[in-house]
C-alpha cells in the first residue's frame, strides 16, 4: 500500500484509550521494544518541533520549559528535551512527580546526568519562550488536582507557546472532558492514531491545532483490533470527494441528476426556504422543486428562478396548510422538509412522513416530530431518513437517551439504531451516525454557528441524495460529503471574510468556491 493511501486510510481511523492501549500492547508483545517505539516517536515529535520553532523564530537564545508526567507521555517529554538539547536549544524540565515509569525514569537520570536543568517550580518555567506538555497522555485516569493542577492553571494564564504531546494533558482522551483541569494548548501532536477527543467539541479549545504524528503502526495490528470497517470513522477530503457524483458522464441531463422537492418557508420566516434552495441549487441537482406558502411564491421564484416553485394553500399565519391536491410525491427522489415551516405545518410532517422515497427532516419538522413519537414513527418508514437536529432539536426529539449519556458519539449511534433513520447530529464536530457507523466531520468553523447555515446544509443534502438514489449508491456517504462540503465552505468564507462574515446567504456562495481545489477537472 503506498504511502498516500496508508496516510489516508489512517486520518480516517479514531480510537478510545483503551483501543491505543490494546495496539500499544500488540506491537509490544510482537517484539518492538517499549524504548525503540518511544525513541521512533519522540524523533519524529522532536522533527515536527524544530519545524514549529524555526517558523516561529525560536532559536538556541529562548528558553524551552518541558513538562514531564510520571507515564510514558512524560518520557516522550524526556526524549524531547535530550534531542532539543543537542540541538543546542536551551531547555529546562519540570516533573513534579516522585514515582515514575521504569523508561520514564532512566531518561529523566539521563536528562540530569547531561545537566539539563530542572525546575524545583512552576514559576522557574516563567521566562520559558515555549512550553511542551508530557504531562499526560491516553494514561490520564482520574482528574488532575492539587500542585500539578495549580501549575496548569497557572500555564493556562501565560501568553506563551504551548505544544501538547498526543493529549492536553488533563481532557479525557474518548470524551475530551476537562479532568480537573487541563493544558490549553496552541498545538497538539496527536500519536499515531487520532483519539477520539479530537473529534468531540468540549475539549476543542484545549487542544488548539491539532496534527497527527505518524509512527508507522501495522494496518494489520489495527485491523486485528478494530475490525475491518471500525464502528468510528473520521471524514476525509478524500471519502468526500469521491462521494460527490463527479465527474458526470458526459450524456448528463436533468432528470438523469435527479429531483429534489423542498417544503419550507412561511410569511415568517421566507428567508429559510430560500436558503435551503440555494444549498440545494449548488449541488448541482437535475431538477429542483420548492412548495411553500403562496404568499412568498413570486419571492421564490425570483430569488431562485430555476427552481420549479409550488404555491400551496396557507394558514392565517402565513405557513403551509396543505399541498396542492395535484402534486405527486412519487416525482420525486428526495423530499427535504422543514426549515421555516413553523409548528403550524404539522400536517404537512405527517404527510412527508409517509413518502416512499428518501426524506430530509430539519429544523420546524424535527420540532413537530418531537410531538409524534419519533422512535415509532421514524422506524416505522421504509424508505430512508437522514433527520439533521442540532443538540437542542436531539434534545427534544429523544430526552431519553440524554439521560442515559453526554457523548455525542454514542448519543447519535442510539438514536440511529433506535430509529434506522440517519442522524446528522450537527455541532462544531458533527457527528453523522447510522445504524452500524458514525462518521465525524475533523474540520469546520465557528462562522457556522448562525442562523440559516442549517437551512443552507438540507437544501445542500437534499440536492445531493436525487443522483444517487437514481444510481443506487449508499445514502451515508452522500451525507458525509455534503457534511464536509458546508464545512469547507464556511472555512474558506472565513478565511476570506473574517469568522464575523459567514452569514447563510453568503455561505452558499462559497459551497462551489470551497470545492474547486479538491476537484480534478475532465482534462
Ligand atoms: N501508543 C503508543 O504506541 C505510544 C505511546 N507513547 C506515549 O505513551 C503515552 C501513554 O503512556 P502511559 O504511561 O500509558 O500514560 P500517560 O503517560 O498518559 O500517564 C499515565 C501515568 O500517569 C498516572 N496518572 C493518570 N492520571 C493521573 C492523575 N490525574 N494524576 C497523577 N497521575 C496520573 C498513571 O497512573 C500513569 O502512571 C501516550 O500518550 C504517548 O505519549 C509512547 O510514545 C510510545 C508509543
Ligand atoms: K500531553
Amino acid at each position: 500500500m503506498n504511502s498516500e493511501i496508508r496516510s489516508e486510510k489512517f486520518q480516517q481511523i479514531v480510537v478510545t484509550a483503551e483501543q491505543m492501549r490494546t495496539l500499544e500492547n500488540r506491537i509490544f508483545s510482537a517484539g518492538m521494544p517499549v524504548a525503540a517505539l518511544m525513541e521512533k516517536v519522540a524523533l519524529k515529535i522532536t522533527q515536527r518541533l524544530q519545524k514549529f520553532l524555526s517558523e516561529n523564530s525560536i532559536t538556541s537564545s529562548n528558553k524551552i520549559g518541558i513538562l514531564v508526567g510520571p507515564g510514558h507521555n512524560g518520557g516522550d517529554g524526556l526524549v524531547v528535551a535530550r534531542e532539543l538539547y543537542f540541538l543546542g536549544y536551551s531547555i529546562i524540565i519540570y516533573s513534579p512527580f516522585s514515582k515514575r515509569k521504569e523508561l520514564t525514569e532512566a531518561h529523566a537520570n539521563y536528562a540530569i546526568s547531561l545537566g539539563i536543568p530542572r525546575a524545583s517550580n512552576i514559576e522557574e518555567l516563567q521566562t520559558c519562550d515555549v512550553l511542551i506538555d508530557g504531562l499526560f497522555g491516553f494514561g490520564l485516569e482520574r482528574p488532575i488536582t492539587g500542585e500539578l493542577a495549580n501549575a496548569i492553571d497557572t500555564i493556562n494564564t501565560w501568553n506563551k507557546w504551548v505544544i501538547s504531546i498526543d493529549l492536553p494533558s488533563g481532557i479525557h482522551t474518548d470524551t475530551g472532558e476537562i479532568l480537573g483541569t487541563a493544558i490549553r494548548a496552541d498545538l497538539t501532536l496527536c500519536l499515531g492514531l487520532w483519539k477520539q477527543a479530537f473529534l468531540q467539541e468540549v475539549g476543542l479549545d484545549y487542544i488548539g491545532i491539532a496534527e497527527r504524528i505518524d509512527f508507522d503502526i501495522s494496518l494489520t495490528d489495527i485491523t486485528a483490533i478494530l475490525g475491518e470497517s471500525p464502528f468510528l470513522n473520521r471524514i476525509t477530503s478524500s471519502t468526500a470527494i469521491h462521494s460527490l457524483p463527479l465527474p458526470r458522464s458526459v450524456n448528463s441531463h436533468k432528470y438523469k441528476n435527479g429531483h429534489l422537492l423542498i417544503i419550507a418557508g412561511s410569511k415568517q420566516y421566507t428567508g429559510a426556504a430560500i436558503l435551503a434552495g440555494l444549498g440545494a441549487r449548488a449541488s448541482g441537482i437535475g431538477m429542483l422543486s420548492i412548495a411553500v406558502p403562496n404568499s412568498i411564491k413570486s419571492l421564490l421564484s425570483s430569488t431562485l428562478p430555476e427552481a420549479l416553485i409550488i404555491g400551496c394553500p396557507e394558514t392565517e399565519k402565513g405557513a403551509i396548510l396543505k399541498l396542492p391536491e395535484d402534486i405527486d410525491l412519487r416525482r420525486y427522489q428526495t423530499i427535504a422538509c422543514g426549515p421555516g415551516l413553523t409548528p403550524e405545518a404539522q400536517p404537512i410532517v405527517e404527510t412527508i412522513l409517509t413518502a416512499n422515497c428518501p426524506i430530509i427532516l430539519d429544523a420546524d419538522a424535527l420540532n413537530i416530530l418531537s410531538k409524534l413519537n419519533p422512535f415509532f414513527t421514524l422506524s416505522s418508514r421504509q424508505s430512508p431518513t437522514i433527520i439533521t437536529p442540532h443538540l437542542g432539536e436531539f434534545k427534544r426529539l429523544f430526552p431519553e437517551l440524554m439521560e442515559l449519556e453526554n457523548n455525542k458519539i454514542t448519543l447519535a449511534k442510539q438514536a440511529a439504531e433506535l430509529t434506522q433513520t440517519i442522524i446528522v447530529l450537527k455541532g462544531a464536530r458533527t457527528c453523522i451516525a447510522t445504524p452500524n457507523q458514525v462518521w465525524i466531520n475533523p474540520d469546520s468553523t465557528p462562522a457556522l454557528g448562525r442562523g440559516g447555515s442549517g437551512d443552507v446544509l438540507t437544501g445542500l443534502i437534499g440536492g445531493l441524495l436525487p443522483p444517487i438514489i437514481l444510481a443506487e449508491k449508499p445514502v451515508e456517504s452522500i451525507v458525509n460529503s455534503a457534511v464536509w462540503w458546508h464545512s469547507q465552505a464556511g472555512i474558506l468564507a472565513a478565511k476570506e471574510r473574517t469568522e464575523l462574515g459567514v452569514d447563510a446567504s453568503t455561505l452558499t456562495q462559497y459551497l462551489i468556491p470551497a470545492l474547486i481545489p479538491f476537484i480534478k477537472t475532465r482534462s
